[in-house]
């Protein structure tokens, strides 16, 4: 196995530079900064995962714009993280560690990566000299740490702490309001191999791990880096050109705009955002996707998306200015667990233990405060799909998250259904052709849709609820003419 190289290692000869004329060259100085950028931020992940209360991903941390050199960050953090067992072993066994450097534990762990896995630091900074002056011990730690482990080079070491990768494919939605989709598969051909998703017509699927923050059909906003899943929400709901759809729970909008992707900019939307920070993230979104200039109402008049920066619970159904809306998207908060890997959470030490795949599939907890948690989020993700229902003029609503636990997907659906019934809506199929389906848990579960965080790396829910009396087949093809599925989703026996 190739030791990993970061992009914060200063090169072979920068140290002889440094020795030379005693300044620090620039590959240096990048690391220096580099690493104190990822202690910064692994000081953040390491808090948030020991109280189980993530501050943010290691993504959203990493590329929050406080942090300048973001590849090198990630590498460093991702490498760290990966290796955390080992380094922490060797450390402990080395003694070398006294309470100033303890305080600083997290650079610690990054130099000593660098000195275990990378490539030779040069002497730039404190930390980085103690550590070298300390490598005998650290080496020495890590040869004892071999021989207890029975294993003969430290490649064999990592392969047998290392938490395997999760491949994933980039799935990238083309934002058809301001670039057909042929287009964008010529313009990212140029660059990537790319595919067509074969469900979602809008999305692209690029080879795992290609790096497109930069690229410049994302920062002009002609296509989004939008998960599979999660473009499948829209497109379930399907709303026509010219309709009044909300969406409730909106930021940061990538919903939002692919709503308005799919209406191709005729009708209104109100998009509905609770908190403040967020709301203008939203709008920022709406911004980029080209949705604020190009919507024309009923009256061929241009007309913004409309942001309601606001509770949904207190939208009043019974309000003239809602008797239009004819689908809602709801979207509400939850409590992530589907998107864990997308996070990288398995590189965090809470998810060392053997019980994370059974965790990964099932969504079991049995931590009380992770499931007083999820009682919480599952009581608001009721009201809240119950007042969506109440919407007197609405036709279809879609109900998502991207969790794997039961009590906020089906036990949801389960317990709204006897009112949606009430108002006239049933469940209905979204993606009859998507075999991984709702966990058998009352009559009509099939209807629902799950994808599997296994097989398709993220755990999302959906459900549709259409208007009994208007269910049309022939013009909504994510609805079946019957239902007949394969069960294929992992571990889920119909
Ligand atoms: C899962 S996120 C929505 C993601 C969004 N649909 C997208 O695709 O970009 C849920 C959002 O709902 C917001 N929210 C939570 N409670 C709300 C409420 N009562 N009313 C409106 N928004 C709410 C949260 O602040 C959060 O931004």
């Amino acid at each position: 196995m190739a030791r990993t190289k970061t992009a914060a290692t200063a090169p072979s000869g920068a140290s002889a530079k440094t020795s030379r004329n005693g300044r620090l060259s620039n590959a240096e100085r990048s690391a220096y900064f580099a690493r104190r950028e990822a202690a910064k931020v692994l000081r953040l992940v390491l808090r948030g995962d020991a109280r189980r209360r993530a501050v943010g991903s290691i993504k959203s941390l990493v590329y929050s714009p406080s942090v300048k050199n973001k590849k090198a960050t990630f590498a460093l953090v991702c490498q760290t993280l990966k290796h955390l067992s080992i380094i922490k072993q060797v450390l402990d066994s080395a003694s070398i560690l006294n309470s100033k450097w303890k305080r600083q534990e997290e650079l610690v762990y990054i130099l000593t990566y660098d000195i275990l896995f990378g490539q030779e630091i040069s002497l730039v900074g404190d930390a980085e000299k103690f550590l070298m002056l300390h490598k005998g011990a650290i080496q020495s730690a890590l040869a004892r740490l071999l021989v207890r482990n029975k294993v003969k080079s430290i490649e064999d070491l990592m392969a047998l702490y290392q938490t395997p990768d999760v491949p994933k494919p980039r799935y990238v939605r083309v934002n058809t309001l301001k670039m057909d989709v042929d287009s964008a598969v010529l313009e990212l051909g140029k660059q990537f191999v790319v595919q067509k998703d074969d469900l979602v017509p809008d999305l692209l699927i690029l080879p795992p791990g290609c790096d497109l923050h930069d690229h410049p059909l994302i920062v002009n906003g002609c296509v989004f880096l939008q998960g599979k899943a999660s473009s499948m929400v829209a497109a379930a709901l399907a709303p026509k050109p010219g309709w009044k759809v909300l969406d409730a729970c909106s930021a940061p909008g990538n919903k939002t705009v692919h709503l308005a992707a799919l209406m191709k900019g005729k009708g209104k939307i109100v998009a509905c955002e609770l908190n403040k920070e967020r709301v203008r993230r939203l709008k920022d979104t709406i911004k980029l996707s080209g949705a604020a200039s190009i919507f024309i109402n009923s009256l061929n008049q241009p007309e913004d998306i409309e942001v309601l920066h606001g509770d949904f619970l207190n939208l009043d159904p019974k309000d003239p200015a809602y008797s239009e809306v004819r689908a809602i998207l709801l979207d509400p908060s939850c409590s992530g667990s589907g998107t864990a890997a997308e996070r990288l959470d398995h590189l965090l030490p809470s998810h060392a233990s053997g019980d994370v795949h059974i965790h990964l599939l099932f969504g079991h907890t049995a931590d009380p405060t992770e499931m007083e948690r999820l009682n919480k989020l599952s009581a608001f993700q009721k009201k809240a799909l119950r007042h969506a229902l109440s919407f007197p003029g609405v036709e279809r609503v879609v109900y998502s998250t991207c969790s794997i636990h039961q009590v906020e997907n089906e036990d949801v659906i389960k317990s709204v259904l006897p009112i949606a019934m009430s108002f006239g809506f049933q469940l209905a199929t979204s993606f009859p052709q998507w075999n991984c389906r709702g966990l058998p848990v009352f009559e009509g579960s099939e209807h629902l849709l799950r994808t599997d965080p296994v097989e398709d790396k993220e755990g999302f829910f959906i459900a549709l609820f259409v208007k009994g009396n208007i269910i049309d087949r022939s013009k909504n093809p994510t609805m079946p003419s019957s239902y007949n599925s394969k069960e294929t989703c992992s571990g889920f026996e119909k």
